[in-house]
């Protein structure tokens, strides 16, 4: 005999496990646990990130790098963060150095090309953007020869059209655009331009960082230099060349920026030893170079360049002797005199008459500012200025013997001009754009922001696609914050079920004492 058949039929009838009540809520709960179970489930399982991908190739003055970006494909109103996936070094020099041979251009790129074509998946090359800017090399290119400059860029388009990717065209960037793209890279990368944030990737200090202020870039290359900062003090009127307006995410900017063509370092030296070589010397004694460098220099390879070619000196030699002397103040000396700091027709000026606001906010200094700065270990701005200096004082005093001794692998090429280099830097910073002791804290070299590199090219994409929209997107979906409310409300449901199950036998109707 079961345990029910000894109860009283009242009892039996009463028994509240089988009341429809009863069953209602428990398949109410099943319903709740099973959905509960199913959400878990689905939300956390391994969904393959779908990608789209874009691709930018920077043509330098000194080199072409190509960049490939990707973003979530799936993310509505362009939430998903775009980064810098992979990124590919073009053998050979910049695309402007073969202006008697343009279709070595277009060839140098299919490397880089192919390699591309590996890291993104096949389905998705057709979709794929291609963009090809060049800079400051192609600018001085047109300056002296504009139909060897047209001839480079459609030897380069004849090449990027041979590949699978959507080509969306090459053309030389205006100084202002360098500028800006990489105020906006940087700004867009530090999450400073008041951006949707991606669900679930919102930082402790976010409300905070909306408040702040956008950061300026400096960027120098081989054959220009650009600086670019947002100013209360500008508001366009006074420069308007140097004005940059924009509107994105709703907010609007108004950029000072400024491109100094002939500034880059490679430039620069040129404008140095242009200086020195006035009265056509056969030697020259070079502050900027290390004791004991000795080389053979042609007069017609150095002042083969717009930026000095009005300035060879007459009846000068075929070639010099440039030897180091390893000077700093003296090589500060010599890179003082290529600023031209005399005449001012604004309000106030960097150098070469060029007006610039005061300088405002933190700024990040990227390209050679960080390459040049890394290698000679003063990338921290924490350093008072003074012990920069000094460190580079001693630095230039090195025998070039003992610095080739100290660097066997880096390209002599290079090493030789370091010490000109964060010369050029230090005095570029304080006698150029007004950079002082204090300010200079303000300063940070950069390589990478999250892993995507510093530059102008992720500003030019998100600009071309229109990833920057100018009005702040509708409230984004919030998938996270759904999943966390439908959980709570499925674990309420669920606790109200087990509670009204617990205290059932405790209700009147279902009590199991013997009604009297
Ligand atoms: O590892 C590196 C790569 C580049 N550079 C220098 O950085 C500058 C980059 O200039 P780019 O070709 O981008 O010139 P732009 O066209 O922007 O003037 C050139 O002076 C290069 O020599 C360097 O010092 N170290």
């Amino acid at each position: 005999a079961s345990p029910s058949d000894f109860l009283l039929p009242e009892m039996k009838e009463r028994n509240p496990w089988h009341s429809p009540a009863t069953i209602i809520i428990t398949v109410i709960g099943v319903i709740a646990v099973v959905a509960l179970v199913t959400v878990i489930v689905l939300q956390n399982r391994e969904i393959p990130q779908k990608y789209k991908y874009g691709i930018v190739m920077d043509a330098g003055s000194s080199h072409t790098s190509l960049y490939i970006y990707r973003w979530p494909a799936e993310k509505e109103n362009n939430t998903g963060r775009v980064e810098e996936m992979h990124s590919c070094q073009v053998a050979g020099p910049g695309i402007s150095s073969y202006a008697s041979a343009p279709w070595k251009a277009g060839e140098s790129l299919r490397a880089c090309m192919r390699e591309a074509e590996q890291q993104v998946p096949q389905r998705r090359h057709q979709q794929t953007p291609l963009y090809l800017g060049a800079t400051a090399g192609m600018r001085l290119l047109s300056m002296e020869n504009s139909s060897a400059a047209e001839a480079v860029l459609r030897a380069v388009e004849e090449s990027l059209r041979g590949f699978s990717f959507s080509y969306q065209g090459s053309r030389t960037l205006r100084g202002q655009e360098e500028g800006a793209f990489g105020w906006v890279t940087i700004n867009y990368l530090d999450e400073r331009l008041g951006q949707p944030r991606p669900p679930g990737d919102r930082p402790p200090h976010q409300t905070l960082l909306q408040g702040l202020e956008t950061t300026g870039a400096l960027d120098l290359g081989g054959a220009s230099t650009q600086i670019s900062f947002v100013s209360d003090h500008f508001d366009g009127s006074e420069s308007p060349d140097n004005s940059m307006v924009f509107r994105l995410y709703g907010n609007d900017y108004s950029l000072y920026t400024h491109s100094f063509l002939c500034y880059g370092k490679d430039q620069a030296l040129r404008l140095a030893l242009a200086h020195q070589t006035q009265d056509a010397p056969v030697t020259l004694l070079d502050p900027c170079f290390h004791p004991g460098y000795e080389a053979s220099k042609d007069y017609s390879a150095v002042y083969d360049s717009p930026c000095v070619s009005s300035r060879r000196p007459q009846g000068a030699p075929l070639n010099f002797t440039h030897k180091g002397a390893g000077n700093f103040a003296q090589c500060q000396k010599v890179i003082r005199s290529i600023f031209n700091s005399s005449s001012c027709s604004h309000s106030r000026c960097s150098f070469n008459g060029v007006f610039q606001p005061p300088l405002q906010g933190k700024f990040g200094a990227f390209s050679a500012y960080y390459f040049v700065m890394d290698f000679l270990n003063l990338t921290d701005t924490s350093l008072p200025l003074e012990t920069v200096k000094r460190e580079l004082a001693r630095y230039c005093s090195n025998s070039w013997d003992q610095v080739k001794q100290q660097h066997p692998a880096v390209k002599v090429k290079y090493l030789a001009a370091y010490c000109f280099s964060g010369t050029y830097i230090i005095t570029l910073l304080t006698d150029g754009y007004n950079f002082s002791s204090e300010s200079y804290s303000s300063i940070k070299f950069i390589k990478k922001i999250r892993g995507s590199d510093a530059g102008w090219t992720l500003g030019y994409m998100l600009n071309l696609t229109n990833m920057i929209p100018a009005e702040a997107p509708d409230s984004p979906p919030l998938p996270q914050a759904g999943y966390a409310s439908l959980v709570t409300l499925m674990v309420l449901v669920l606790a109200v079920v087990l509670l009204l199950l617990a205290l059932r036998p405790r209700w009147p109707c279902c009590s199991q004492q013997p009604q009297v």
